[in-house]
């Protein structure tokens, strides 16, 4: 570290600046000024923090500015905050290393990888045309080429510098292969296809340039009386010319039209196989990210990195990668063409060029914070829209959408101000690459036509060159829109590969569980349990739920007992002590096979937008609709099913909105019935249900539960007075009492008062 942080240089005070994003339980992310465009202060600062105990993860990204922080309970939320700011104090005031390394200066510990490596190749290159173009068109011409030679070195600079600078900052992200532009990472698989389009794109800009040649030659046959170039041709009148040119012109507009046709489709293929390709691989990780990253991030933040970011990956290829073809090509074909017809002039066409290409790469750097600020503004105004929706309900009955809808205003107007931002740096960018594309148009006339009008050019070779250069500025002013989808390409992949980088669910080693042969005895030996920055939920907690019994869960609210469940079926695992199933523990099991063997209702079940029967046959594809109807009668749910518009046909909308809270449970009852697991968990399951119903699922569920372990957690004691054992827990996740109902009653306790205090209500 000392290596890194070294004599303190070259940060402004802004740099101190440090703002919270969104603060949730056990996760963070902050807006640090210090590490935008800094991919090693970044690393420094990631690097410190994660040397602090309780900070159980810090990344930080030179491309968005963002820090996203994790911790464990050692550490305080409000703590955090001032972790943070005092490690970007720490970075800043001993930061040499943490700063880029100057070209000519690599820090210590740092690969050299801007300075010689970069210069090198480019004035290789440069030194190269210009030696080879002196040599053959003579000394004379020795200061324009000196000059286009300094032009094209420029640009190599340019050019090459913000490629590095792009790799270095994706080579911060965890999963990124070292040295592999995030560009060529995004095409991925794809590389047929992306030469296939650019194979296309190459060839339709040879034929629009070759029809822009044709055209100069007809106004010179026009102007002239004849073009010369054709008389090599056998063409030497000036009807034979036209005519000659006529079909060229024909053929190249044929030639351009289908070309573009098929690159247009396979670049818009490309993208449409690129989104498709990283939101699948991206969902699928989602679905196997451990329950606790899940649920730490917000759901809408996941939707709009699986809709928009992956969105944009694919767009960028569709359009804005065809067109940088293009200019590129055109660039290619033309730097040439106009070194051997008109060097004098070469130099200030290609001028604006490495301005232009600073300029992109400078404005890259000045709005990629915006972007990301931007891009967070839109994603809380979504996320804000969504709850909003959801709690139609909730809203009316306080009457608050007036001030829902100032809210809504108020973050859309937030919104708004960050785009403006972004945007009027866009526009300004745009326009003044059109005045240097302009200026440098006006330029290549003005030299030219003296050139011409001294007799050092002849007018039939600079008739043509007027032309061309316009083509390749029209696109340098594209130049604007492309660094901008390139922008947002950079800032997306950013958050994708963030998600992506979540670790996955990892399976226990311990072998295969047989669903067929689990008994279903479950054991917890001294349980500790914290969830993140919140005191123990369970602490030293040991019980035993007996194999093919119904064992009951009572007690507080907050006592734990939601906990047991979810530490069972490793949505999270034990700090201390181990959860047994048969005498192996769930760790070591594979939570496909464990999950497999639980049947469970969660306190608030969710049922997916589609019918009734799909929501019962939800995870048992293959039943049968006897099996379905079978189920929904051993959770009371037939009847009512019976009378909806089209029975188990019928559609029950997003999360069941068009079911009531007690049907809805029923369904999801009826699903894990279906299941046939030999360990079902039900957490309050029938809480929503009347006495009557819910007495009549029990008698059924006590013939179900015959040969299964059955786990019941309950606040209302009827669910429960049945059960072979029953456990009443208290505050912090201790078993104050255990026994069978009538045990329970006799000790005069917690459950007896509570059953009292329950009758009472009922009798009342
Ligand atoms: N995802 C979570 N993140 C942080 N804390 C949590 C989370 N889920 C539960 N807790 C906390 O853990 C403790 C135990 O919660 P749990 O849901 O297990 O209690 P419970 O006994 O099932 O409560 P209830 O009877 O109200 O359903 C509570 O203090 C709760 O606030």
């Amino acid at each position: 570290m000392s290596s890194l942080l070294g004599a303190a240089a070259g940060f402004r005070s802004t740099d101190l600046d440090v703002r919270p994003r969104s603060v949730i339980s056990g996760r963070q992310r902050w807006d640090v000024k210090l590490v935008l465009g800094r991919p090693q202060a970044a690393e420094v600062l990631a690097a410190v923090l994660r040397r602090i105990p309780g900070i159980t993860e810090a990344q930080a990204s030179p491309i968005t500015g963002g820090l996203l922080v994790r911790h464990d309970a050692r550490v305080q939320g409000a703590d955090v905050g001032r972790l943070v700011r005092g490690a970007v104090a720490l970075v800043v005031s001993g930061s040499a290393g943490a700063r880029r390394p100057a070209p000519a200066q690599p820090a210590a510990g740092a690969a050299p990888r801007t300075g010689r490596g970069v210069v090198r190749p480019a004035l290789a290159v440069g030194g190269g045309v210009v030696a080879g173009l002196a040599l053959i068109r003579g000394a004379s011409l020795g200061k324009q080429l000196v000059a286009l030679g300094g032009v094209a070195v420029a640009t190599g600079v340019v050019v090459r510098k913000a490629w590095r600078r792009t790799v270095d900052a994706a080579r911060d992200l965890p999963g990124t292969a070292a040295e592999r532009h995030p560009l060529l990472e995004i095409v991925g698989p794809h590389r047929r296809r992306l030469c296939r389009a650019s194979v296309l794109s190459v060839a339709c800009q040879v034929s629009e340039m070759a029809l822009g040649t044709f055209l100069g030659w007809t106004a010179l046959v026009l102007i002239k009386g004849q073009a010369g170039p054709l008389v090599r041709f056998g063409l030497t009148t000036a009807s034979a010319q036209l005519w000659g040119l006529t079909g060229l012109v024909g053929v190249a507009c044929a030639a351009v039209a289908g070309l573009s046709y098929a690159s247009n489709l396979q670049w818009r293929r490309l993208g449409q196989e690129i989104e498709h390709d990283w939101r699948n691989r991206t969902y699928a990780h989602v679905q196997h990210l451990e329950l606790r990253h899940l649920e730490g991030e917000r759901t809408t933040r996941i939707a709009g990195v699986l809709s928009d970011d992956v969105r944009q990956l694919g767009a960028f290829f569709a359009t804005s990668a065809n067109d940088l073809l293009q200019l590129s090509t055109s660039l290619a074909l033309l730097v040439p063409l106009f070194l051997w017809l008109a060097p004098q002039i070469a130099w200030i066409a290609f001028l604006p060029i490495p301005f232009i290409a600073w300029l992109s790469f400078h404005y890259q750097d000045k709005v990629t914070a915006d972007y990301a600020v931007s891009g967070e503004d839109r994603a809380r105004l979504h996320s804000q829209l969504v709850n909003t929706l959801e709690a139609g309900a909730t809203v009316k009955s306080f009457s608050t959408e007036d001030y829902e809808a100032e809210r809504i205003d108020r973050l859309s107007a937030e919104a708004q101000d960050s785009s403006r931002r972004t945007d009027r740096s866009t526009i300004r960018h745009a326009e003044v690459v059109r005045l240097c594309t302009t200026s440098s148009m006006a330029g290549t006339l003005l030299i030219g036509g003296r050139s011409v009008l001294d007799g050092s050019m002849p007018f039939e070779v600079f008739s043509p060159l007027i032309g061309l250069p316009q083509m390749v500025m029209v696109r340098m002013n594209r130049l604007g829109g492309i660094v901008d989808q390139y922008q947002r390409t950079i800032t997306a992949y950013d958050r994708v590969r963030r998600l992506r980088a979540l670790p996955a669910e990892i399976d226990g080693t311990g072998g295969p569980l047989d669903a067929e042969e689990v008994r279903g005895e479950i054991v917890l030996d001294g349980v500790t349990f914290a969830y993140p920055d919140r005191p123990p939920a369970l602490e030293d907690l040991s019980l035993t739920i007996p194999a093919g019994r119904v064992t009951a869960l009572v007690g507080a609210t907050g006592s734990g007992k939601t906990t047991i469940a979810r530490l069972l079926m490793r949505f999270q695992d034990a700090d201390f002590g181990s959860v047994l199933l048969d005498g192996r523990d769930v760790r070591d099991l594979s939570r496909r096979d464990l999950r497999q063997a639980i049947g469970f209702v969660a306190q608030d079940p969710f049922l997916f937008d589609g019918t009734v029967a799909d929501n019962i046959r939800y995870g048992s594809f293959g039943a049968s609709d006897e099996a379905v109807v079978e189920a929904a009668m051993k959770a009371e749910a037939h009847a009512f099913v019976a009378t909806l518009p089209d029975g188990y046909d019928t559609v029950i909308g997003e999360r069941g909105a068009a079911l009531s809270g007690g049907q809805r449970q029923r369904i999801a009852l009826a699903r894990a019935i279906l299941k046939d697991a030999p360990v079902v968990i039900l957490d309050e399951a029938t809480s929503a249900v009347d006495n009557e119903t819910e007495a009549a699922i029990q008698r059924t569920l006590r013939a179900f539960a015959a040969d299964r372990t059955m786990l019941i957690i309950a606040h209302r004691l009827s669910t429960v007075r049945h059960a072979d054992r029953i456990y009443v827990m208290d505050k912090g996740g201790v078993v104050a009492e255990q026994g069978t109902h009538d045990e329970l009653l006799a000790q005069h306790g917690l459950y007896a008062s509570l059953w009292q205090l329950q009758a009472g209500e009922l009798a009342a």
